[in-house]
């Protein structure tokens, strides 16, 4: 995964099973680190570009990323025998800006169906926005997605599916960067900066790789008008200064809303009727208005929201005990265990429900199900 603020893996994505900041930065500072340098010509703050050699980049097709020595090794023998003019050739041997492999819509749909549960209505809209927009050579937009809901429900998770299937590296892809607003922005005073050095970092990464995917984890922990830094990134232009922003993706994850979605979820619930019968618009616009116009949800009064912005706001519905049973077999068998019915039956009944009085939906989603798991596992 890209990285963003202070450091260059500082923010390793909740998957990604690293994390912490380090003080480096692959050719400069993002948001809250040092350097800057122009985002013309490619050199953007932090950008992955930092270490690539000059000369492999003008040898080499369009989006070539920052290059070891075996690389460039294999580029320089490339060049040699005439070969490395094929670009197609080049990404076989690193990974290359836009896909390395063509985004399947077969691949995201059988991705979504098997690993991610209970979000009839995240799979449908996340199918389609992603898959449509990747196949859309001339995008009038960069796509925007708002993923909302209860914690543990999977926002992070679809993340890395989504990454996954557009960058061989998923979430360690030189082009997806992901921002964490209590360890990148955390200071409200020092708004200003991190707004100036957003922009730098953003400008910077789409100038070298245009299919470049920005994630923004915690949005309502996010200073208000911070985010609107980069809306002119986001509007309908072709060029701003040069760089077309309109294949990049950014997708914003927070837990604003999460109690609208559990209300209709609960409705739904009492009066008999499936969850997946919930529709889109049962929630979306309700979505938008409750994080304009919650103070702490990144997007209090944002210009994102009123000039319409926001492609999709997307709800997690709140997981209920099969789910938390579904996530644990999934667990056990990663790790290579026959998955016991009696421990899946143990460890979703330690897990805590509300409301009080019907018990449905687990408190932590599917989070913390894992680490209860090494009880019985050591
Ligand atoms: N709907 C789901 N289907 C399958 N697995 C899930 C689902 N939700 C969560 N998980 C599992 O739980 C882990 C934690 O979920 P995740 O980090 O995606 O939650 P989140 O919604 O981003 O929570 P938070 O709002 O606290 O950041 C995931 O890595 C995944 O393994």
């Amino acid at each position: 995964m890209a990285a963003a603020g202070l450091a260059r893996r500082s923010a390793r994505h909740k998957d990604g099973g690293r994390g912490g900041a380090e003080p480096e930065a692959r050719g400069g500072g993002g948001p809250g680190g040092g350097r800057r340098e122009s985002a013309q010509g490619g050199a953007g703050p932090g950008m992955k570009l930092g270490r690539a050699a000059l000369g492999l980049l003008l040898l080499a097709p369009l989006g070539v990323r920052a290059v070891e020595p075996i690389s460039l090794g294999l580029a320089l023998a490339g060049v040699l025998t005439g070969y490395i003019s094929y670009p197609r050739l080049y990404c076989l041997f690193a990974e290359c800006c836009g896909q390395k492999r063509s985004l399947s819509r077969e691949a995201l749909q059988k991705d979504l169906d098997s690993k991610l549960f209970g979000q009839h209505l995240a799979k449908k809209v996340i199918l389609n926005a992603v898959s449509g927009f990747i196949s859309n050579p001339k995008p009038k937009k960069p796509l925007t997605l708002s993923l909302h809901g209860w914690t543990g429900t999977g926002k992070n998770f679809v993340s890395k599916i989504i990454a996954e299937n557009i960058y061989e590296g998923g979430l360690n892809s030189d082009y997806v960067h992901l921002f964490v607003a209590t360890l990148h922005f955390p200071h409200a005073s020092n708004i200003t900066l991190y707004k100036d050095q957003l922009q730098l970092w953003i400008r910077g990464n789409v100038s070298a790789c245009a299919r470049s995917i920005f994630i923004f984890d915690e949005m309502d922990k996010m200073h208000a008008g911070l985010i609107d830094a980069i809306k002119p990134f986001l509007d309908y232009y072709d060029h701003l200064d040069g760089v077309s922003y309109q294949k990049a993706i950014f997708i914003f994850l927070s837990n604003a809303g999460a109690e609208r979605i559990t209300d209709v979820a609960l409705d739904f619930w009492r009066s008999g009727k499936q969850r997946e019968e919930i529709k889109l618009k049962d929630m979306e616009h309700a979505l938008s208005v409750s994080a304009f116009n919650n103070r702490n949800s990144g997007f209090w009064h944002s210009s994102l929201i009123d000039r319409n912005l926001i492609d999709y706001f997307v709800p997690f519905l709140p997981l209920e005990y099969k789910h938390l049973k579904m996530c644990i077999r999934v667990e056990m068998q990663s790790r290579g265990y026959e998955v016991d019915e009696d421990i899946v039956t143990r460890v979703a009944e330690e897990m805590t429900f509300f409301p009080k009085e019907e018990r449905i939906f687990s408190d932590k989603g599917c989070k913390t199900v894992f680490t209860k798991l090494d009880y019985y596992y050591d």
